[in-house]
């Protein structure tokens, strides 16, 4: 009883529109927590006010109400939200708005705010000119970073063209891309049709010159990218501007840095001006017009609208060794259950850089140098996570970076359920912005090329149904070609069966018509690829692994739909001699 009494002393709950106007003659600083009838107010963050009542409330000029928006005008925008809400009303005004449980925040917000009001009291300074904050209705205002996305997201469409994709020059495009800060928001292969170039290049259609060029664009596969960059991103602190005498500085073949999670933080005036700075933009075009964006997001990405308002977002996590040895799978049920898709996973021994970089927040603290040992020691699971609103979902749910802020702030988080005796700090990490979360995941994530054929058994339709398997597997087809395969070109991809007996077989199959033959890239192409054929024999297919191609599609063990390299070694070797000029990725084997 006594427990509860104090709670509700700690927060005056105002639930009818004259409580709400009572609560307006308080002195001194209100935080009101805003909730709805259905999901009450923010257990999360009684802790902190009670503290702070404590310790800051002598003079009381510290309040904390909750107020359900549900039954006060005011608060109407609120409504339909199940992020808690904190207002901060000074002064007949409410002077600032935190959403989401953002514990380290409003207590900063809270701690300065009371200072003020005291220095105001003491003489010391006077009342600053308050701005009411305006309130309003929209679900783009989500939370935290994510606010405002609308307004501040910019959005170019780009087009790599056949000729570069020939050469495999995607792949370095994407990754300067990534490294630049933008964020890809969605990305097809696709040989174009000739209306889908009038629409791309409609400002051009004109020029004498077009009619020639529609057949280059044509002629093979194209890529299109639709890419993003943040109008809010701050500039880098001085030391972080890439200076422009070096920023075109290749790393070096065996030089796999890790981009520091601040690092790329330039914004850039456009899209166009960092391809030309990097000088790939000959290889690709660019469409900057918002109104054609728009349009030719629809032409080429019919379900974009409706994915992005899902906020689908892909993230980089990281369970630290001892966390992973000691009770990974508990926490992979967790991740689950909270909704995360887990897109990919591998185990990992951090290099001494990389974990210098990961821990960074911590170099000033006398256990830097233990929990670099112990980043090092053994494997850290790092997890490629996708979820609606997944950034800012996974932040809350794992907590601040140590126990310490944790404790007194977030006990329900991960960081405290998984505390270990021997470091003082969350064993999760997380990304700290997409931007970054694309960098991290193409660093511990690094795309690999393997070579696919389609056996020429196979329809047209079921060609169709082996695309779409291929592009929800996540795989880039980042080349492809039909081909007869005779003996001479068959030799080329089968070098490792030429003196079988039932080679002459394969021979006769593949000569009943053209194999489609192309380039997956994605990371651990060459296992993945294989695993989603399944096993060589169909039989053994359906009973083993009932959804993949060769259980679906194949006919026979000669007949059986697909075919891939063994390993990325063997797949680099068969690249290069079926796609002369191509360089793939294989950052495994380089
Ligand atoms: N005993 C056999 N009789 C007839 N054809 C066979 C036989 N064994 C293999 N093949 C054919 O030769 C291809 C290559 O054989 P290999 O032993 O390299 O199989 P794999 O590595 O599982 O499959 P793939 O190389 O096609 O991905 C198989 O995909 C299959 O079509």
């Amino acid at each position: 009883m006594a427990g509860k009494k104090r709670e509700v002393q700690l927060q005056a709950v105002i639930n009818n529109q004259s409580l709400w106007d009572e609560m307006l003659q308080n002195k001194g600083l209100t935080v009101i927590d805003v909730y709805q009838a259905w999901c009450g107010p923010c257990k999360a963050m009684q802790t902190l006010f009670r503290k702070l009542k404590n310790e800051l409330n002598e003079d009381e000029i510290l309040h904390f109400v909750v107020a359900e928006a549900d039954n006060i005008v005011t608060l109407q925008p609120f409504r339909d939200k199940c992020e808690p809400i904190f207002l901060f009303f000074i002064e007949w005004q409410i002077i600032a708005k935190i959403e989401g449980a953002n514990a380290p925040l409003v207590n900063k917000k809270i701690i300065s705010l009371i200072n003020e009001e005291r220095n105001i009291a003491a003489g010391k300074m006077v009342r600053p000119q308050y701005h009411e904050i305006a309130f309003v209705d929209s679900d783009a205002e989500d939370t935290g970073e994510a606010s405002n996305e609308n307004v501040d997201k910019v959005r170019n469409i780009v087009i790599i063209k056949p000729e570069a994709m020939v050469t495999g020059k995607t792949i370095e495009i994407k990754e300067k891309i990534i490294n630049g800060g933008f964020v890809i928001e969605a990305e097809d292969t696709r040989v174009l049709t000739e209306t889908e170039v009038r629409d791309f290049y409609s400002q051009i259609v004109d020029q004498p010159e077009f009619e020639d060029f529609v057949p280059s664009m044509t002629n093979g596969l194209s890529y299109i990218l639709v890419i993003s960059q943040d109008n809010k991103q701050e500039l880098p602190h001085e030391e972080n501007v890439p200076n422009p005498e070096t920023e075109h500085k290749e790393p070096s073949e065996d030089q796999h840095e890790m981009a520091t999670p601040t690092v790329m933080k330039k914004k850039w005036d456009s899209l166009q001006e960092y391809l030309e700075r990097q000088d790939i933009s000959q290889f690709c075009d660019v469409e900057e017009n918002v109104d054609n964006v728009n349009k030719l997001i629809d032409i080429f990405f019919p379900d974009f609208k409706s994915m992005t308002s899902l906020k689908l977002e892909r993230i980089l996590a990281l369970l630290r060794p001892d966390l992973f040895r000691e009770k990974g799978e508990d926490v992979l049920n967790i991740i689950q259950d909270e909704g995360f898709k887990i897109l990919m996973q591998r185990q990992i021994v951090l290099s001494k850089e990389e974990a210098q970089t990961l821990c960074k927040e911590y170099e000033n603290e006398d256990y830097f140098g233990n929990l670099i040992e112990n980043m090092t020691s053994g494997p850290s699971l790092a997890l490629v996570l996708l979820r609606e609103n997944g950034l800012q979902h996974w932040k809350k749910l794992i907590g601040p970076s140590t126990v310490e802020e944790a404790k007194d702030n977030l006990p329900e988080s991960l960081c405290i359920q998984f505390a270990t005796e021997s470091l003082p700090i969350n064993q999760l990490y997380g990304s700290d912005s997409l931007e970054a979360a694309e960098r991290e995941i193409q660093h511990f994530f690094p795309l690999q090329s393997t070579l696919a054929l389609i056996k020429p058994h196979v329809t047209h339709e079921q060609r169709e149904d082996i695309f779409n398997l291929i592009k929800e597997a996540g795989f880039d087809i980042t080349q492809m070609k039909e081909m007869l395969l005779i003996k001479e070109q068959a030799d080329k991809i089968y070098f490792k069966i030429v003196k079988k007996d039932f080679y002459k077989d394969v021979l006769e199959m593949l000569s009943e018509g053209p194999s489609l033959v192309m380039v997956l890239t994605k990371w651990n192409a060459a296992a993945e690829w294989r695993r989603l054929m399944g096993p060589t024999d169909p039989d053994e297919a359906k009973l083993l692994s009932p959804d993949s191609i060769r259980a679906r599609f194949g006919r026979s063990v000669l007949r059986n739909a697909v075919h891939g390299s063994s390993n990325s070694y063997e797949a680099m070797e068969t690249i290069n001699k079926v796609f002369e000029n191509f360089v793939p990725a294989n950052t495994e084997a380089n």
